[in-house]
Order: C-alpha cells, then sequence, then structure tokens
C-alpha cells in the first residue's frame, strides 16, 4: 500500500534574483524525518517559505498533508510548526505574549508544552523578544513552534547558534517529536550530528537544484571509498563509480557497493580496502559530480523509497 505523502512538490520553481529554485519534484512520506542538507545559499529556507507560501512559487503545485496550496494556506500553517532562522513579525513581544498570540491562530496549541519548553530552555518568560541574544530567539522560536503540537514541524537550522548544553536539550526533544512516529520532521542543517542521529531521509540541494533525495542507511550502505589495484582510467569505467584517482592503489568513491565490487573482481582487479564515508564526504562528492555535469544518481534516488 503507498505510504501517506506529507509533502508534494511538482514542477515547483521559483527565481529570486540571480538565484532560481527548482524545478523540482518530491515527495516525502508522513512520519519520517528528512534531513536537508546543502551549502549556504543552496535553497533550504526558499523550500521552508514555499512549503508555506510565504514566497510564492513561479510555477508548480505544492501539497502539504494533503491540502493544496494557495487554497488551502490557513490550514496548512495550521498543520505546520515553523521554527524559522531569523524572527519575523513578533520581535517586540515577550516569549509569553508571543505564545499567547500565537494559541489564537493554532487550535493544536498544547500550552503545558509551551511552559515545558520555557522551562528547559531557561527562556526568560519577560524579557523582550528583540533583547535576546540570538541563540535566545532560537530557544523561543524552537518552543512556539513544538508548542503547536504539528503534524509537519519544519526546523530551519536549529541549533545553529546555540551553545552544547542547549543543543543537547533541543536535540532531545527533537527526538522525542519523533518518538511515536506520528509527526513528519524537516530539518535545514549543517549538522551532521544531527543527520546522523535523526534522519530517515537525506535530501541534498545545491544551487537550487535537487541533487538527491537518499534514505540515509541505504546511503551509507552502497556509497564506499574502496582502495583498488590498477590504474584510475580502467577503474574509472567500472559500474557505480562516482571517481577514480591516484596511483597504485587507486582510491575509487563508488556509489554502489556491491556492483562496483563484483565487476572489479570479474576485471581481475584487487579490491585492498574498503572504507565507510561519512555524509558530509558523500555530498561532497555529489557536488564535484554535479560540476562535472554527471547527476545520474538523482532519477534514481528521487524515486528510491522504502520497502
Ligand atoms: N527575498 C529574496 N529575494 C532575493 N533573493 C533571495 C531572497 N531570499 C533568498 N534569496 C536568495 O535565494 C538563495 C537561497 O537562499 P536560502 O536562504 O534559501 O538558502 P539556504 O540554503 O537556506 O542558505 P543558508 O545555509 O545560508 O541558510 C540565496 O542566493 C539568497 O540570496
Amino acid at each position: 500500500m503507498r505510504e501517506e505523502v506529507a509533502l508534494s512538490l511538482s514542477g515547483v520553481k521559483k527565481k529570486a534574483g540571480a538565484f532560481t529554485f527548482g524545478p523540482i519534484d518530491l515527495e516525502i512520506e508522513k512520519g519520517y524525518c528528512v534531513a536537508v542538507v546543502g551549502p549556504n545559499g543552496s535553497g533550504k529556507s526558499t523550500l521552508f517559505r514555499l512549503v508555506q507560501n510565504l514566497t510564492r512559487p513561479d510555477a508548480g503545485s505544492i501539497n502539504v498533508l494533503g491540502l493544496q496550496q494557495p487554497e488551502q494556506e490557513v490550514k496548512i500553517k495550521q498543520s505546520i510548526g515553523y521554527m524559522p532562522d531569523t524572527v519575523f513579525g513578533f520581535e517586540e513581544m515577550t516569549a509569553v505574549q508571543a505564545g499567547n498570540f500565537s494559541q489564537q491562530w493554532y487550535p493544536s496549541w498544547n500550552e503545558d508544552r509551551f511552559e515545558e519548553l520555557i522551562r528547559k530552555m531557561e527562556i526568560d518568560r519577560y524579557q523582550a523578544i528583540e533583547k535576546m541574544s540570538k541563540g535566545t530567539q532560537q530557544r523561543v522560536l524552537f518552543a512556539l513552534a513544538l508548542a503547536r503540537d504539528p503534524q509537519l514541524l519544519l526546523l530551519d537550522e536549529p541549533t545553529a547558534n546555540l551553545d552544547p548544553f542547549v543543543s543537547r536539550v533541543m536535540m532531545e526533544e527533537i527526538a522525542r517529536e519523533l518518538e511515536d512516529g506520528e509527526k513528519t520532521v524537516v530539518i535545514a542543517t549543517h549538522s551532521m550530528e544531527e543527520v546522523r542521529k535523526f534522519a530517515d531521509y537525506v535530501l541534498f540541494l545545491h544551487r537550487g537544484k535537487l541533487l538527491g533525495y537518499y534514505e540515509k542507511d541505504e546511503i551509507l550502505d552502497s556509497w564506499k571509498e574502496l582502495w583498488v589495484e590498477g590504474t584510475a582510467a580502467e577503474i574509472a569505467r567500472t559500474p557505480g563509480v562516482v571517481s577514480a584517482e591516484g596511483k597504485g592503489p587507486v582510491r575509487v568513491v563508488t556509489c554502489s557497493l556491491e556492483e562496483t565490487e563484483q565487476s572489479l573482481r570479474e576485471r581481475g582487479h584487487t579490491v585492498l580496502r574498503v572504507h565507510s564515508l561519512e555524509l558530509d564526504e558523500i555530498f561532497a562528492e555529489l557536488l564535484k559530480e554535479h560540476d562535472r555535469g554527471g547527476n545520474h544518481h538523482v532519477a534514481s534516488s528521487v524515486e528510491t523509497g522504502r520497502s
């Protein structure tokens, strides 16, 4: 049976000055955590803004939890807990005032949860948000997003400016949100620790384009670094090989370990060692490949679904 879709983008495109987002086709299933990773300016925040109709697309359609943008924008907003990367709209309020303001708009608002988060995040209840440090403002945004008890949480670099202690508390709270598998959580992040800890899927963005949408465990299992006897030129043509560099032994990066190993063996190459790659190393390889003009992993990876 087809799993329910939390978020679907079809042919979505947005031009903003010199930057073009998309066109992007994407489906995120309900109940999973997706990490959106990409260099500065790759379009992570733009994606979040498009989903909420804070930015209007030039083309394409966006569906959130079965509701269509922009026709059902209000219902969509009520189902989303959005933590933006900066405060906007209620800077003069205190955290408590911002909470009171929010609960008028969000029927699922959970005041007990808000109070709990204020306490755990050590937020000053009576200080104006504009007077708070950047990190404390982030804590408020986080508490406001989670207290909405949303079906879809969009977190834009949640721990970016936080000290390690609060960062840890926040990560525990994110883990708690994911516990019952009911919520869909999308996190834009530069933190590979967050990706490792939470993500079921990883969505790679680069210059507004989708470089790939992968199941995290699958990408970690299939992308490997091999050290192989032979020459880079002959090994480069092996199925699955993304790059082959150096001489005796050759450093090979594959996106399809089994296929590459089998093919190398059949052609008489000895694989000396196989190493795991970190997600940021895989991303760097994807970027290099994209810049070389090859993006043959993208189409298949976007279709990759949970079995
Ligand atoms: N309102 C706007 N008008 C014009 N350009 C914009 C606007 N908002 C964003 N951009 C541009 O869109 C591009 C993508 O920005 P976006 O904030 O989505 O990237 P990001 O991946 O979230 O970056 P970061 O990791 O730095 O947060 C950038 O080139 C940015 O300058």
